[in-house]
């Protein structure tokens, strides 16, 4: 069925749902357009500040409607207050405060990896440590929560879009070892405009949330660049041991990254340390390492924004070549350069955060 036609089913389904005061769903102003992919459908309800609660059983129902249209496809159905309900103001206003952080069932423990800037080699970081943590013996997931630039599928080699069980929980994609969920796998290309604010905070949830992660020790979330509506949203609603930056030599990143590390301190999420990625060049022909950026910047910058530093990436033209292929240089050259870079970093967070050890699944 064309997605325009499915998205008309659905709206029509929501007729037979009552809102609050009188009418139905489909003719409720606060209706959202209906966005129909591949594997997703969405939409969002926006009420008036202080109506969330006479919503939820609306939100409920319009869930039920639309995936009764929608077979097969997941159904992700947001219920917001206009704005002026942030946190902030609705603490200020005396309505309820969020819901407590908590844990995401079949998790662990969540590590994210953030960048002040994209194009840093954040995805390339989070997918290759997870592999080396996954190598120290834990059981480890990947959740690509870059909105904008989900490039996790590519990173890994998967294709197409993961399954949704009969109760509407995906079961994740399987790639060298690790569960992988990507907000990617949900949007056809250019899709990500009109995935802007709570539509894309609800989309992020539903993927941490209905996923059956099956016992992960880890799932490593990689963010979108910079700061913004999906972060907060993230750290928010769940509790996570804590944050990794990745950064570049160039001081412009740096200064992107403060910036970002300032917000995770106001937000009390833990910091575990900033990692140089393309830090220095390593020759293909002779494997003789250049310091072309001058040595020992990033543990100096690092100390500068009081973060620990975890280690050094080389510039290594094979990552870009194996992560093209869908193999990342942790798994595809394991005794190369880049792949013990990214083994050290693994271990020195395992020292930082010893608790990600916790109930290990597999022996180390
Ligand atoms: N150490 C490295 N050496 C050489 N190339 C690298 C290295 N790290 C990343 N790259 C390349 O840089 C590009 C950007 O990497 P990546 O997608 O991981 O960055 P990102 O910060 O996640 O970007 P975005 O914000 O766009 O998602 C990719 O082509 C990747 O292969």
């Amino acid at each position: 069925m064309a997605d325009a036609e499915l998205a008309a089913q659905i709206k029509a389904a929501l007729s037979a749902v009552e809102v609050p005061g009188g009418g139905d769903l489909a003719s409720f102003s606060g209706l959202s357009e209906i966005i129909v992919t591949a594997s997703a459908v969405a939409f969002a309800i926006a009420v008036k500040p202080g109506m969330e609660a006479a919503f939820g059983p609306v939100r409920v129902a319009a869930q039920s409607a639309a995936q009764a249209v929608a077979t097969g496809r997941k159904v992700m159905v947001s219920l917001t207050a206009d704005k002026g309900t942030a946190t902030g103001q609705a603490a200020a206003h005396g309505r309820p405060a969020p819901a407590p952080r908590s844990p995401v069932d079949g998790v662990r423990h969540i590590i994210a990896v953030g960048s002040g800037k994209g194009g840093v080699g954040k995805s390339t970081t989070a997918v290759n440590l997870a592999l080396a943590l996954k190598a120290q013996g834990l059981a480890v997931g990947v959740l690509d929560a870059d909105l904008y630039g989900p490039s996790v599928p590519k990173l890994l080699g998967i294709e197409g879009k993961p399954a949704v069980r009969d109760d509407g929980i995906f079961s994740p994609h399987e790639a060298h070892g690790l569960k992988v969920m990507s907000i990617g796998s949900m949007l056809s290309p250019g899709q990500a405009v009109v995935w802007r604010g709570p539509m894309a905070t609800s989309g992020l949830r539903q993927l941490l949330r209905e996923t059956h992660w099956g016992g992960l020790d880890v799932l490593v979330i990689d963010l979108p660049p910079g700061t913004g509506d999906i972060h907060i949203a993230l750290f928010q609603q769940v509790s996570v041991d804590g944050v990794v930056i990745v950064s570049t030599p160039q001081d412009l990143a740096l200064i992107d990254a403060q910036k970002a590390i300032d917000m995770l301190r106001r937000m009390d999420v833990p910091l575990l340390g900033l990692i140089e990625n393309m830090s220095y060049f390593i020759a293909p022909d002779t494997g003789n390492r250049y310091d072309i950026f001058g040595s020992g910047g990033a543990e100096r910058a690092a100390a500068m924004l009081g973060l620990d530093f975890l280690g050094a990436i080389p510039l290594v033209m094979s990552i870009r070549e194996h992560s093209d292929q869908g193999v990342p240089p942790v798994v595809g050259e394991p005794d190369g350069a880049e792949a013990k870079a990214f083994r050290g970093i693994a271990e020195r967070l395992l020292l930082k955060a010893p608790q990600l050890r916790n109930g290990v699944t597999k022996p180390a």
